[in-house]
């Protein structure tokens, strides 16, 4: 393992309320050391109550931006986000055959709606397309359960963690953890093998704008560190869940953005001045690898 910082890439859109997409990753990839680099596919106006317009940026650019950055960059780890057109996932699924193909762990955060309740993908077509551009390339997949749902096909409610596992698996994803939520705590990670519950504490704070972000590219930067995918889906789970009760529960109406970094735990609230920088930087990544 090289001492040099791992670069990562995530591939998604920018919220600008600043706790989800590419904003939410490269805090949560700087989190555990890494240098985030991204390609925007899409832009939202959008703050903790909600989505108030987005565009998509055209296939030309975010084509340029994957170039540029693949080229540029000795990536690590990818996660990809939201993609919620047809075209676009038909235009990065070739260059992340590539990567995959080149070694590159590859997190699919397959995002459709958020915790404020906003769709973010177009549902009917890119359901499936989901499934067979991203699902083969994916190292892992990372759903919360309505996604799980949407992804499988199946009523919602209806069937246990394991179940989903195991029909996303079928449909084409190698590993996969369907995400926790108020009545199932801790995640459920199948790794085409076996099952696992990683077992977590559920905070109530509503802090979680920006969780399943901030766990997918935890999953992608954990993995360019060189952990093991089953030591890297535990330690983001963890960190994921730390970064929802450190949350910023003093930002918006809404759900509250998560604070990946530690930032208000160790500068803001309890610093003063406010001007020492997140010691979250130099926590040691203590964890298995
Ligand atoms: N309130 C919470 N308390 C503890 N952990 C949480 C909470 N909300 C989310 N998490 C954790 O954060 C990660 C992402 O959560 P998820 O529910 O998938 O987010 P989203 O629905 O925004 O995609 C998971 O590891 C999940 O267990
Ligand atoms: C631009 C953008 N991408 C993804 C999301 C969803 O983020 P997530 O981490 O799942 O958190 P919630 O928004 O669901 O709380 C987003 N909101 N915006």
């Amino acid at each position: 393992m090289s001492d040099q910082v791992p670069v990562c890439l995530t591939i998604g859109s920018s919220d600008s309320g600043g706790g989800a997409g590419v904003q939410g990753d490269i805090k949560a990839y700087a989190s555990v050391g890494c240098f985030a680099t991204t390609v925007v596919v899409g832009i939202t106006a959008q703050n903790t109550a909600g989505i108030a317009g987005r565009w998509t940026v055209p296939v030309p650019a975010v084509l340029a931006q994957l170039d540029a950055v693949r080229t540029g960059f000795p990536l690590r780890a990818a996660k990809i986000g939201t993609t919620w057109s047809e075209e676009l996932l038909l235009a990065v699924a070739g260059p992340l055959r590539e990567l995959a193909a080149d070694g590159v762990p590859i997190v699919v955060d397959p995002v459709m709606v958020t915790t404020a309740g906003s769709w973010l993908s177009d549902l009917g077509r890119t359901r499936a397309l989901v499934a067979e551009t991203l699902f083969p390339v994916a190292t892992v997949i990372t759903p919360n359960r309505r996604e799980a749902e949407l992804l499988a096909g199946v009523e919602p409610g209806g069937s246990s963690r394991r179940a989903l596992a195991e029909k996303l698996a079928g449909l084409g994803a190698p590993a996969v953890v369907v995400t926790g939520g108020p009545r199932e705590h801790g995640d459920w990670f199948f790794d085409g093998v076996e099952h696992h519950h990683i077992q977590g504490t559920h905070h109530d704070n509503g802090a979680e704008h920006g969780a399943g972000c901030a766990h997918s590219a935890l999953v992608a930067g954990l993995l360019a560190q060189g952990l093991t995918l089953t030591s890297a889906v535990g330690e983001a789970h963890h960190r994921a869940a730390e970064s929802v009760r450190n949350g910023h529960v003093h930002l918006g109406d809404g759900p509250h953005p998560v604070d990946v970094l530690g930032i208000g735990a160790e500068t803001g609230r309890f610093g003063g001045p406010g001007l020492r920088f997140p010691l979250s930087w130099a926590r040691p990544l203590d964890v298995p690898r």
